[in-house]
């Protein structure tokens, strides 16, 4: 019999580049640089999307949308994040609480932070005051510290849509 929580973590890193606009969380920040990828790079969006399919235990991000895949070069990843969404839903999962750290040594996320729960809350389906977004610097040490990228850690919680305890 299933339990009917499950609970599923995230992580993406991705270097810092000149020429490319910082997206993060669907939020495009002005800074000197931007974030390299495949996709738009959005780093907190990809860790999110690994939260919630890890905690379904429907594999990846890279499983589903393939960074070798020219359909997802460019991609908007809050249309990743939709898509993941929808298989969790047909999979009979909806997300309780999404919580997510994003260690940047710059530039500040604390006043982007309720745009990026906006944008997360709507793609998930949720209400905005259960996702909660920190910024966190790397107190100046490692590559995070140097500013040579960013990274996101995630944990989600997810239910069993209809509510019930135990329903497979
Ligand atoms: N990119 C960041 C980093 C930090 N913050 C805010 O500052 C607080 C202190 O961060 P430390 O890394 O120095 O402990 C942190 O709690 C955030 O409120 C931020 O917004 N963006
Ligand atoms: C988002 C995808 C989409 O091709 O590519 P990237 O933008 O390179 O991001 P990453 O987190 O390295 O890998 C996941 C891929 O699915």
């Amino acid at each position: 019999m299933d339990f009917p929580f499950r609970v599923g973590q995230g992580f993406d890193v991705h270097a810092l580049v000149q020429g490319r606009p910082l997206i993060i969380g669907g939020v495009r920040i002005p800074h000197d640089r931007g974030l390299q990828g495949h996709s738009d790079a959005d780093v907190l969006l990809h860790a999110v999307t690994d939260a919630i399919l890890g905690a379904a235990g429907l594999g990846d991000i890279g499983r589903h949308f393939p960074d070798t895949d020219e359909a997802y070069k460019g991609a908007d990843s809050r249309v990743l994040l939709r898509t993941a969404m929808g298989k969790l839903r047909e999979a009979g999962w909806r997300v309780v609480n999404v919580d997510a750290t994003i260690h940047a040594q710059a530039p500040k996320i604390a006043p982007h932070a309720p745009a990026m729960a906006a944008n997360i809350s709507a793609d998930l389906g949720m209400d905005p005051t259960a996702v909660n977004i920190k910024g966190k610097t790397n107190e100046g040490l490692g590559y995070l510290g140097r500013k040579e990228g960013i990274a996101a850690t995630v944990v989600a919680l997810l239910a069993r849509a209809d509510g019930a305890a135990g329903a497979g």
